[in-house]
Formats: structure tokens, C-alpha cells, sequence
């Protein structure tokens, strides 16, 4: 038998730990600490999951910026394509979040990829969701923009976390 990779894994646990190890030159650090934040109260919203931040040590979220091969057999491409990844929730590498800083990624201007909208599709990873084949699906394999001040979690997102969480 096999195992898909995104096959029905979830944490054992609700209360998480993340950590931001490294920053994107395109922000400031504020609007990462921020963007990352608000990415994951997305989640902890419409979940019993609450996520708490560490500054050393092993978070069950490890969160990085990097480019081209980071040595996890996922290298990134360089600007455009792939804009980032994340491992659903196994032992170790899973619940990380990469970010391919060869974008530009955006605060609130709707040019650039938002990093906001970015780490919230990740996260739902990071928690165990696939993809979507709903269009207005946070979860849809594809980048769209969404005015981050109207911007709330799609149905179809919702429905998926609830049936894991
Ligand atoms: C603009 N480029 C895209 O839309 C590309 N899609 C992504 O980079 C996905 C992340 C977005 C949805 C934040 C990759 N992914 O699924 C990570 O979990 C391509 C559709 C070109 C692959
Ligand atoms: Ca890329
Ligand atoms: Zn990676
Ligand atoms: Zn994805």
C-alpha cells in the first residue's frame, strides 16, 4: 500500500509553536512578524488550534525564506512559478513553511505576491489540508489576490479544516 503525501495527517495536539527563523529583505520585519501572524488567526479562528510563537528551539511551524535548493529536496525556481511550500503535519520537517525569496513579496499593495495570502495558503498545509479544486478556495493550487481588508476564509476552507480539526 502507499501512502499519499498529503494523506489524512494531522497534529495530535492543538496548541502549536511557530517560529519565523529568517525575513525577506522586501519587508520589514514588523510586516512579517505580522503577515505570519495574521496568516495563521485565519486558522486558529475557525479551529480549537491556537498557535504560540518561540524565539529558539524547534517549533512545530518552522517558518524560512530561502532560494533555489535549501537542501529539502524541493528547490525552489527562481522569480515566479513556485512562490513557496509547506509540509503537512509528520514528524519533523512536517508543519515548515518555505518561502522562495527570489519573489517579491508585498504587505498590502495588491503588486507582488501578498505574504499574507501566501503564508495562510501554506499554513493550511502546514495543518494538513490539500488542495482545492473550488476556484475561491484559499487552498486552490493557484495564486489569486484578495483585498486583505474584506478577505475571509473561503467555505470551502473552512469545511476542510473542520473535518480535520
Ligand atoms: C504565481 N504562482 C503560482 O500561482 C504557483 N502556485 C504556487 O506557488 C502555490 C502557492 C500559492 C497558491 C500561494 C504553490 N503551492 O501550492 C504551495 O503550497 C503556480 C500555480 C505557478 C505553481
Ligand atoms: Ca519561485
Ligand atoms: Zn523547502
Ligand atoms: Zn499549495
Amino acid at each position: 500500500a502507499y501512502s499519499t503525501f498529503q494523506g489524512d495527517y494531522k497534529w495530535k495536539k492543538h496548541d502549536l509553536t511557530y517560529r519565523i527563523e529568517n525575513y525577506t529583505p522586501d519587508l520589514s520585519k514588523a510586516e512579517v512578524d505580522d503577515s505570519i501572524k495574521r496568516a495563521l488567526q485565519v486558522w486558529a479562528d475557525v479551529t480549537p488550534l491556537t498557535f504560540t510563537r518561540i524565539y529558539s528551539g524547534t517549533a512545530d511551524i518552522m517558518i524560512s525564506f530561502a532560494v533555489g535548493d535549501h537542501r529539502d529536496g524541493y528547490p525552489f525556481d527562481g522569480p515566479d512559478g513556485f512562490l513557496a511550500h509547506a509540509f503537512p503535519p509528520f514528524e519533523g520537517i512536517g508543519g515548515d513553511a518555505h518561502f522562495d525569496d527570489d519573489e517579491t513579496f508585498v504587505y498590502k499593495s495588491p503588486q507582488g505576491y501578498n505574504l499574507f495570502l501566501v503564508a495562510a495558503h501554506e499554513f493550511g498545509h502546514s495543518l494538513g489540508l490539500e488542495h482545492s479544486q473550488d476556484p475561491g478556495a484559499l487552498m486552490y493550487p493557484t495564486y489569486v489576490y484578495r483585498d486583505m481588508n474584506t478577505f475571509v476564509l473561503p467555505k470551502d476552507d473552512v469545511d476542510g479544516i473542520q473535518s480535520l480539526y
